[in-house]
C-alpha cells in the first residue's frame, strides 16, 4: 500500500501533535455538489450509485478536488446491512428509505438472514478497495456503519420516523426481542467494520443518529451498551497503524462521560453542546470530533469565518480535535460556502497548535 502523505486526520484523533486541526464534513459527498448529482443521473438512482464500485469512487473523490479535506468518507449508507439481512431496501423520491418488509415479531426476527461480507455486502468491500487504490495516499479513508438503535428503528418502522411507534413500544413492551434484534445486529457490524478494514478503512465511524431519542436509562441499556460490544470486537490495527474509532451518537451531549468509557478513541458532538465544556468532562479519555452547525452554512462566508474561530478557540490549545459538522452537510447549501468554512479551518487553526 502506499504510504499515506496526510495523516493529520489520524493523529488528531489519539491526540498525538499535528500541525493544524484536521478536517472533514459528514456526508461531503451528496446532493449539495452538481457533481455528485451529475453522477447519480448516470447511475440511475441512489442504490445503483453505492452498488457501483467506480461511481461510488468517483463520488467519495468529488469533495477532495474541491477542497482541502484531511479524510475521504467511504460512499455508502447506513442501510445496506437491513437490506443485506433481507427487508428489500428501496428509495421512493423526495421520501427517504423505506423498507418492505419490517420487524415487529418474533416471527419476523426469525426471518432475518445473516449477510456474507464476501456476498451480499462484498460492493461495499469493493468500493472500499476501489477508493484506496484510487486515493493513493492522499488522505485516509473512513469507513461507517449505523449502530445497532439505530438500524432497528429503520427495521421496526420500515423507514425514516420522528416519533419511533413501534420502536419505542417494542422496547419497553417487548425488550427481550428488541435485545435478540440489537445483539444480532452488532454481531452482524462487527463483521461489517471488520471487513472494511481489511478491505482498507483506516478509521471506522458508528453513526448513532437516533440515540438521542432514547430516555437517559434505555440510551445505556439498547445503544450504548451494543456500541461497546461493537468496540471491543473491532481489529484496531492495519497496516501497522492504529485504527481509530468515532461514536456519534446526536442529541447524546448528556453523556459524555458514559461514551467515553465504551473503548471509542474519538467522540462526535453535534452543535447543542459546547466543545469547551465536552473537552473539560472527557479529559484525556477521548478526541473529540465536530460541532458547527450546518445551518451556519446558509450565512455569508464572512459570518462562518467567525463561527470557526469561535468554535476553534473553545476547544483551545492543543490536539485532539477534528473539525466537522454537528451533523450531515444540507442538499441546499452552496459549495462556495462549504469551501469557506473548510478554508476558514486551514487558516485559523494552525494558532492552536503552537506547542509541538
Ligand atoms: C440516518 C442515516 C442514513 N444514512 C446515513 C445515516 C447516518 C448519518 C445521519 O445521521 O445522517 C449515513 C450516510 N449516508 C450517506 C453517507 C455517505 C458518506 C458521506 O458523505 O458522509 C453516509 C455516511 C450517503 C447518502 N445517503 C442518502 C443520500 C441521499 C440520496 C440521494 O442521492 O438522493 C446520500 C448522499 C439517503 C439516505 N440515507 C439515509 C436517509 C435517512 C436518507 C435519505 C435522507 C436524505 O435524503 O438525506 C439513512
Amino acid at each position: 500500500m502506499t504510504e499515506l502523505q496526510n495523516d493529520r486526520f489520524l493523529r488528531a484523533l489519539l491526540k498525538q501533535p499535528v500541525d493544524r486541526t484536521p478536517i472533514w464534513m459528514m456526508r461531503q459527498a451528496g446532493r449539495y455538489l452538481p457533481e455528485y448529482r451529475e453522477t447519480r443521473a448516470r447511475a440511475g438512482d441512489f442504490l445503483s450509485l453505492c452498488k457501483n464500485a467506480d461511481l461510488a469512487c468517483e463520488v467519495t473523490l468529488q469533495p477532495l478536488e474541491r477542497y482541502p479535506l484531511d479524510a475521504a468518507i467511504l460512499f455508502s449508507d447506513i442501510l445496506t446491512i437491513p437490506d443485506a439481512m433481507g427487508l428489500g431496501l428501496y428509495f421512493e423520491t423526495g421520501e427517504g428509505p423505506k423498507f418492505r418488509q419490517t420487524i415487529r415479531s418474533e416471527q419476523d426476527f426469525a426471518l432475518l438472514s445473516r449477510p456474507k461480507m464476501d456476498d451480499e455486502l462484498g460492493y461495499v468491500m469493493n468500493a472500499v478497495s476501489t477508493i484506496r487504490r484510487e486515493l493513493n495516499g492522499r488522505v485516509p479513508l473512513i469507513g461507517f456503519t449505523g449502530s445497532p438503535w439505530t438500524l432497528a428503528t429503520y427495521m421496526i418502522e420500515g423507514g425514516s420516523s420522528k416519533d419511533f411507534r413501534h420502536s419505542k413500544a417494542m422496547l419497553y413492551s417487548n425488550p427481550a426481542l428488541m435485545h435478540a434484534l440489537l445483539d444480532q445486529l452488532a454481531e452482524v457490524i462487527i463483521d461489517y467494520l471488520n471487513a472494511q478494514i481489511a478491505a482498507g478503512a483506516q478509521a471506522v465511524q458508528i453513526f448513532d443518529s437516533w440515540g438521542g431519542a432514547l430516555s437517559h436509562r434505555a440510551y445505556t441499556e439498547f445503544s450504548l451498551q451494543y456500541m461497546t460490544k461493537i468496540v471491543a470486537g473491532l481489529n484496531r490495527e492495519a497496516e501497522g497503524r492504529k485504527v481509530p474509532v468515532i461514536l456519534f451518537t446526536k442529541g447524546g451531549g448528556q453523556w459524555l462521560e458514559a461514551m467515553a468509557e465504551s473503548g471509542a478513541d474519538a467522540l462526535g458532538l453535534d452543535w447543542t453542546t459546547s466543545l469547551a465544556d465536552a473537552r473539560s468532562r472527557v479529559g484525556d479519555k477521548v478526541a473529540l470530533q465536530g460541532n458547527m452547525d450546518p445551518s451556519v452554512l446558509y450565512a455569508k462566508p464572512e459570518y462562518i469565518r467567525q463561527e470557526v474561530g469561535q468554535i476553534l478557540q473553545e476547544y483551545g490549545q492543543g490536539s485532539g480535535h477534528v473539525f466537522n459538522l454537528g451533523h450531515g452537510i444540507h442538499q441546499f447549501v452552496d459549495p462556495d460556502h462549504a469551501k469557506a468554512f473548510i478554508e476558514a479551518v486551514v487558516e485559523l487553526s494552525p494558532q492552536y497548535h503552537t506547542q509541538r
